[in-house]
């Protein structure tokens, strides 16, 4: 029995893909096999022997120590693409909410509860105070051609908007999706003196943290308006407060409110809303389900942020697999384990990614003694082994 333990609300339709003669499902585990998350940080959880998987349902996995996980040979997926049209819609409306005073015409309409008949006309005296500008024509910034980066570029490109995309990353999966009309930016500097609005979708990490600062600000057009969906870490608070303050930024909207921002003038706050629809639950949780199942029954990885990518039919016999550090005459050294155990290998996969090598070993017997595993975990170097059966 695997115990798969839930840490935040996953959606039920996805949990419904784990068969309940094989897995134990609950928000509380002393020394779970598998973990599935949303946001809630994990960087100060102790992890127990047992634990072979994280799976984060969504697509940002900075709420997870990912260089402890590989130390201690624990695979961390992630769902991309899975949520991203969920933030794709939201980030168009944070495009609106940034060019029409929406927001806070809708807190003044409040204000006049109690006048009664009055009310028509004084909503029509009003809203001069509201008054806009349209995204039609305007130039918009996608900073980050992933999973929902492309998405906002071709449906703001739809809507009118001139679009630069800029991602020195780009997958070639995600450049074939996206619209001939977005222009490829040179460079940071051009095009940030183009935009009108910028758009954040990067990962918050080591090189992204406080990406929008002072020197940015300073290449942006006075009056820019500036959009975060991705993570608030990305932009440097005291920084973006000083851009707000001499009219560098004419609006802030951000699906990560933090008590900073939530106190500067010219701020809209979503409260990480980015992701929450009933479509995007259901995806990330059925593929973040997916995903542990075929770890958990056949040691196959797909979509790990911190593992390579390896998947091999099973042969019908037992399956070994094994992470370990990426350096030479590891495999030799198994392999030769294994023969002098009386194993013969019938099917084989080495795949790497960065520091962690990870091998899938299929022998010609049905059973393979657990001691086996204990054996090949002695070897220097080796991280994780697992014989499943
Ligand atoms: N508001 C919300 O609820 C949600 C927020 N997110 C955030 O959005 C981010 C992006 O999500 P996806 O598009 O699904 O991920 P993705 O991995 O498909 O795309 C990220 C893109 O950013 C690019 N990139 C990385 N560093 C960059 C840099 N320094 N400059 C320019 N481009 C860079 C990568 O090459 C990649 O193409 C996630 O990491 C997460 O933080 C994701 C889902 C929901
Ligand atoms: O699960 C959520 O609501 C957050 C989604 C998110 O931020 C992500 O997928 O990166």
């Amino acid at each position: 029995m695997f115990k798969i333990q839930t840490l935040n609300k996953i959606d039920p339709i996805g949990l419904k893909g784990f068969p309940l003669d094989q897995y134990e499902i609950a928000s509380e585990f002393s020394n779970p096999d598998g973990v599935i998350v949303r946001s809630m940080k994990m960087h100060d959880m102790e992890f127990g022997s047992g634990l072979k998987a994280i799976a984060r349902a969504g697509a940002g996995v900075n709420n997870i120590p990912i260089e402890k996980c590989t130390n201690q040979g624990i695979v961390v997926f992630n769902t991309p693409g899975a949520n991203a049209h969920a933030v794709k819609e939201l980030t168009i409306a944070g495009l609106l909410l940034a060019s029409r005073d929406i927001a806070a015409s809708i807190e003044w309409g409040k204000t006049l509860i109690g006048k009664g008949d009055e009310v028509p006309a004084l909503i029509e005296a009003g809203k001069k105070n509201f008054a806009g500008q349209e995204i039609r024509g305007k130039t918009l910034a996608v900073i980050g051609l992933g999973a929902i980066g492309v998405l906002v570029a071709n449906a703001a490109q739809a809507l009118g908007m001139n679009v630069l995309g800029y991602d020195p990353f780009i997958s070639v999966k995600h450049a074939w999706k996206l619209s001939r009309n977005v222009k490829h930016a040179e460079g940071m500097e051009s095009l940030l003196a183009n935009a009108d609005y910028v758009t954040l979708q990067v990962p918050l990490n080591n090189d992204t943290k406080g990406f929008i600062n002072k020197d940015k600000f300073k290449m942006m057009k006075d009056g820019v308006r500036l959009l975060n969906f991705a993570r608030g870490g990305l932009v440097n608070n005291t920084d973006l407060e000083d851009a707000i303050a001499s009219g560098k930024v004419a609006r802030y909207v951000t699906d990560f409110p933090d008590e900073e921002t939530l106190k500067m003038d010219k701020v809209i706050s979503i409260p990480h809303l980015g992701a929450s629809t009933a479509e995007s639950e259901t995806n990330c949780a059925i593929m973040a389900v997916d995903q542990i199942r075929e770890f958990m029954e056949n040691g196959n990885i797909v979509n790990s942020v911190n593992f390579p990518a390896a998947e091999m039919e099973r042969n019908g016999g037992a399956r070994i697999v094994i992470a370990n550090k990426n350096v030479p005459n590891m495999v030799s050294q198994i392999s030769t384990l294994l023969a002098s155990e009386g194993y013969n290998i019938a099917n084989m996969l080495n795949r790497n990614k960065a520091e962690i090598a990870y091998n899938i070993i299929d022998v010609d017997r049905k059973h393979a003694d657990p001691i086996l595993a204990d054996k090949i975990a002695a070897i220097n170097g080796v991280i994780m082994v697992r014989i499943i059966e």
